[in-house]
Formats: C-alpha cells, structure tokens, sequence
C-alpha cells in the first residue's frame, strides 16, 4: 500500500471574529500538496485574517489549521518550521541591513551558519537584492522588501510558501522573477498559498483557486471551475462577488468646466 498523500493545508470551520463581527465566517479550505493556490475575494472578505489563522500568528475563534500533517493549533511552532510566510508589507527590523536580516532569520531557524550564508547569497542574487544587501531594511521601497520577505520566507526550505497580495507593489520585471521563482519552488515540491486580486495572476499561476466573501469560500475548484461560462476570470469574480453600478449622476461635477 502506498503512504496517503498529505495535504499541504487543511482548515475545517475557521472562525474568527472582530468587534462582535465574523472576519471569518466558518472557512473551509484544503490545498493539495504541490500545488498553486490561489485565495482571491473582494477588500474585506477575510483573506488576511483567513491566512493569518492558517500561520499561526491569530488565534481563530473556532476550528482546526493542519499544515503539512501537522496541527497548527495550539501549539504552533512545528507547523511554523513546515511554512514560509510573506505579508502583504513584510513587517522586518528596520535597523538591520538586507543581509544581517536573513542572518537573523537563519540562527532563528537553526541553520548551519555556511549553509545559510550560501542559501543568502544565492536569494539575493537570484532576487536582485545583493547590491542592496548592506543598506538598512528601513530604506528598501516596498517592492525591496517584499522580495526580502520572500526571502527570509524561503530561507528555511519550508514545504508551504503562505504570500499575502505577493504581486501588489512589484514592477513587471520583478513579477516576473517572483513568478519564475515561486514556479521553480513549486516545480520542487513546494505548495504555493497566495492571495490576490490580480485575476490574470491567479489565471497564469494557479491550479486551484478559492472565492472569498463576507468570509466564506464561496467557489472552490480548478481556475477553470471557477471561470465556469464567463469570459474571464475577472468577470467571473464580479458576477460572484456582485459588481456595483457607479450610478449615472455620481461626479457629475468630474472635469465638467
Ligand atoms: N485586527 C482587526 N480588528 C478589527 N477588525 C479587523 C481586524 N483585522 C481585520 N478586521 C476586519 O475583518 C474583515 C476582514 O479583513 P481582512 O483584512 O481579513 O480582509 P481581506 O480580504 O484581506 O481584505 P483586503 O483585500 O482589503 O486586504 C474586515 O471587515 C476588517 O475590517
């Protein structure tokens, strides 16, 4: 008998709740492993709280993470060893210069000082960052340090890449690169989780994809379960999500001299 496949990330009735208000509204979710993942759903539908819960940094309410095998919750350090996490603005030591950061990151980890500095030098390289490797994190532009958190993120080897809106601040070039080397992760073994709301981002990377709103999953599937008979996956996204007229009279006054 073969050994079951693992998922890379299984929740099963996510809970978490602001103010009296569901953030998360009883989230399920279950990436396969291997996989390119992608989370989409409108501005506030609970993505960031979603994934935060999944990390191990936010405590939900009610339900069960399981990264890799292994329960999030509530002990959370196993599963943090297994994921790599990039927020959507890496929150890193300001004072520290790009390399001293994955220094620290890497005595964090346990790693062998040698091959953590040769793992260094080649995310710098590959990331286009050993130039700026010696200047404070303080003054990266927010594209630097998202590709620093990636990083930091990769450093040690984690079997799930968890990204939060990775493709947000970055230019075309550096897209690309995050592109080709999440592909080559992948390519590897790794699961890549991302949230966006760049549809042909998610149409050009993802295998599956899952809609959120008002906190739930709304449609889980392959990007193409999701796109169903609609044109795109953008216009898809709007019919699930509910699109909003901007109403004919609004800003007349808009350029109207
Ligand atoms: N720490 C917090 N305190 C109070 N409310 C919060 C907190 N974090 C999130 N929320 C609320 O929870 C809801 C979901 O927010 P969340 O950031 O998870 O959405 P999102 O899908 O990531 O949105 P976006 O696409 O705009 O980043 C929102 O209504 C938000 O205001």
């Amino acid at each position: 008998m073969g050994e079951a496949v693992v998922d890379a990330v299984v929740a099963r009735g996510l809970y978490k709740a602001f103010e009296g208000r569901f953030a998360v509204d009883g989230m399920d979710l279950t990436v396969p492993r291997g996989s390119f993942y992608g989370i989409a759903g409108p501005n506030g539908a609970g993505k960031t709280t979603a994934l935060r819960m999944i990390i191990g940094v936010l405590k939900p309410d009610g339900g069960d993470v399981v990264v890799d095998g292994v329960p999030v919750w509530p002990d959370t350090r196993a599963a943090k060893r297994r994921l790599g996490f990039v927020a959507d603005n890496p929150a890193m030591f300001e004072r520290l210069s790009g390399r001293e950061m994955l220094e620290y990151a890497a005595l964090l980890h346990g790693l062998d000082p040698v091959e953590a500095d040769r793992r260094a030098s080649e995310l710098l390289q590959v990331l286009d960052l050993t130039a700026d490797q010696g200047r404070m994190i303080a003054d990266y532009s927010l594209g630097m340090r998202k590709r620093m958190g990636l990083a930091v993120a990769l450093l040690h080897s984690p079997a799930v890449l968890i990204l939060d809106e990775p493709f947000g601040s970055l230019d075309p070039v550096n897209t690309q690169v995050m592109e080709e080397l999440l592909q080559r992760y992948r390519a590897r073994g790794g699961t890549v989780v991302f949230s966006s709301h760049v549809m042909d981002v998610v149409e050009r990377l993802c295998d599956r994809m899952v809609v959120m709103a008002d906190g739930r999953a709304r449609v889980e599937g392959t990007v193409a379960d999701v796109r169903g008979a609609a044109p795109t996956l953008q216009q898809a996204f709007v019919d699930l999500v509910g699109g909003r007229d901007l109403g004919e009279g609004e800003l007349s006054w808009l350029q109207s001299s």
